[in-house]
């Protein structure tokens, strides 16, 4: 089966993640994850997530620091998601494709029904979070 390529973006403030959850409309309804989306043709992974975030958050990011892709079967298909640290540089969040989204420490994580192709990405943020945060 084909490998569905996937960025997201693991943005950090003030000491907190954003997460978002996916509405109703999307796969995995109901699912919390850290915003991204699929890679186009000819594209490269960091403009893709550049895009991606615009398109579903309104920001602009940048990017600082990246983490091990994740390749996970579901059971239609199997994607590769590449994580990206990221900044918020500017902008206003308006979501337009997500139910809501938070911000949450390192405590508050895995309370979250999160997409199961996002956990070895919030074990290895939990892992260097101070490095990072
Ligand atoms: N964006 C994102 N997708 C994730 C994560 N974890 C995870 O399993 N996925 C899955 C959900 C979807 O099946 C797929 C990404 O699809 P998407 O719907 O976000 O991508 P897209 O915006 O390009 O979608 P579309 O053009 O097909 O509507 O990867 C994650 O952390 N972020």
């Amino acid at each position: 089966m084909k490998i569905i390529p996937v960025t997201c973006a693991i943005i950090l403030q003030d000491g907190k993640v954003l997460l978002a959850q996916r509405s109703e409309s999307m796969d995995l309804p109901g699912k919390w994850e850290f915003p991204g989306g699929k890679l186009e043709e000819g594209e490269d992974p960091e403009s893709c997530l550049i895009r991606e975030i615009k398109e579903e958050l309104a920001i602009d990011i940048r990017v600082t620091a990246t983490l091990t892709p994740v390749e996970f079967d579901y059971p239609t298909k199997t994607i590769r998601l590449l994580p990206f640290v990221a900044q918020w540089i500017g902008g206003e969040i308006d979501l337009a494709e997500h139910a809501q989204y938070g911000w949450y420490d390192q405590n508050q994580l895995f309370s979250l029904d999160l997409a199961p192709a996002d956990l070895p990405i919030l074990h290895e943020l939990t892992e260097k979070w101070i490095n990072l945060v």
